[in-house]
């Protein structure tokens, strides 16, 4: 793999591996500077450094498939060049620094304190020190970002996917323009807040000039199991969220639900995968006010358990025959056998950016779903979810947007970088 190398005798070092001397519950931060983090895994040992990485490089992008780290923070970004090379070099600025960030490495070599007394540092500094704790950078493109026939700015109006049409409006959807939509994504998760906040800061600002953000969300507490290594996590309305989830381990389901492949109409896309974002506010205030039964019915599984209504426990398998769970549940318009054989890969987070002024907690799901084609999988679900769904008292859709996240930067070719298969 062509791992990032700092200007320090052309050695290839990592954040941890630059610290790796010091003891557990202590971060050396430059000379002489010792601070302690009770947030963030101590560099303990050389091995437990190396189990937080997860690898930037392969045939898909990581932060899909991999085992949903335990926070987020999502940028859009709007480019601000009409031109292509300068978009290019963007990416492979940000393919090289995004690289570095994964294994733990500063931004750019020496970037924190390394240009001196007379440079703005090149690294912002707030993860000097850190574990890149399974830091994954996973990119995306808008709809947005290919243009129109009468103003193709980069020359890729023909490569857009049938796949990456705008969502459509669903009923009952409240979006705010401010919080949907942008040309390129990017979802940084970690098992740090402050490492995915300093990974979208540090590829924000080098992309200035060429692109600037349009809206990002933090989330929290991830909402979905993507691996069955991992417990269920429990959502903002105490519900264990993601059981019936595609597992990574479940192949076949990965490779018909989640990957585009070349057949599927746009070769760029093989390998890829769509990113489905949805603003999801959740009305807590009511919610905490119903009653259990009246949760239960709703969700159509236990509170306490995640079984489903009528089984004993979280795993069995749902029986939609059941007059137990309701006709408009959310787990039975949402089920594979209600649609037809469609499912997705969610990965979505709970937020809380504090109250919206009326005594209410601005708080929901940052829902993410990945899927091999969002206009025959997350459309006619949302579809069947909007129309009927018991869940809609309680819940409302505010922000929206949809990506085409291309395949990996394959490993050993020094010439790929994020979009390269759309570029070429
Ligand atoms: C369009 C897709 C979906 C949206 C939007 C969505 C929002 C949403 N979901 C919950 C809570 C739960 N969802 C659960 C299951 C579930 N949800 C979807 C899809 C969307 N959810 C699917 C495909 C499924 C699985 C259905 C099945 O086959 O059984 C569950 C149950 C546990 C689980 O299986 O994950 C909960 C709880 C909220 C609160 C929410 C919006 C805020
Ligand atoms: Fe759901």
């Amino acid at each position: 793999m062509s791992l990032p190398e700092t200007d320090t005798g052309g050695k290839r070092f990592s954040r941890r591996r630059l610290f790796g001397g010091v003891g557990a519950g202590a971060v050396a931060v430059g000379a002489g500077v010792v601070v302690g983090r009770s947030t963030a895994p101590t560099l303990d040992t050389a091995a437990a450094a190396a189990e937080s990485v997860v690898p930037f490089r392969g045939a898909h992008q990581s932060g899909i498939v991999t085992p949903a780290q335990d926070r987020m923070h999502f940028a859009t970004f709007d480019v601000t060049t009409d031109s292509r090379d300068e978009l290019v070099a963007m990416l492979k600025k940000w393919t090289t620094m995004a690289e570095r960030l994964t294994v733990g490495a500063e931004s750019v070599p020496g970037g924190v304190v390394g240009g001196g007394q007379y440079e703005p540092p090149g690294d912002t500094g707030e993860a000097y020190g850190l574990h890149s704790s399974n830091l994954t950078l996973t990119i995306g493109f808008g709809p947005s970002l290919f243009g129109t026939a009468d103003n193709d700015r980069f020359g890729i109006v023909d490569r857009k996917p049938a796949a990456l049409e705008e969502l459509p409006r669903f009923p009952a959807d409240d979006l705010d323009p401010a919080r949907s939509g942008g040309d390129i994504a990017i979802q940084a998760c970690a098992d740090d807040p402050q490492v995915a906040v300093h990974a979208i800061r540090n590829l924000a600002r080098i992309a200035f000039g060429t692109a600037s953000i349009r809206w990002s969300q933090l989330g929290f507490g991830r909402t979905s199991s993507t691996s069955t290594t991992q417990a269920t996590a429990r959502n903002l309305f105490g519900f264990k969220d993601g059981t019936n989830n595609i597992k990574s381990e479940d192949q076949p389901s990965v490779d018909d639900y989640v990957w585009a492949n070349g057949s599927d109409g746009s070769d760029w896309m093989a390998g890829g995968s769509y990113l489905v974002a949805r603003r999801i506010r959740m009305k807590i205030e009511p919610w905490d006010r119903a009653v259990l039964g009246e949760q239960e019915r709703v969700i159509g599984r236990s509170k306490a358990t995640g079984a489903p209504l009528g089984s004993a426990a979280e795993f069995d398998t749902v029986d939609l025959s059941s007059n137990q769970i309701e006709k408009n549940a959310h787990i039975r318009l949402a089920s594979s056998e209600s649609l037809g054989g469609i499912k997705i890969l969610r990965r979505g987070y709970n937020f809380t950016d504090g109250s919206d002024g009326f005594g209410h907690l601005d708080a929901g799901l940052f829902f993410v779903a990945f899927c091999r084609d969002a206009m025959t999988q997350f459309v006619p679900m949302q579809q069947a979810l909007a129309r009927k769904d018991l869940l809609n008292e309680y819940i409302s859709h505010v922000g929206s947007a949809l990506f085409a996240c291309p395949p990996g930067v394959p490993d050993g070719d020094d010439n790929a970088y994020w979009g390269s298969t759309l570029f070429a």
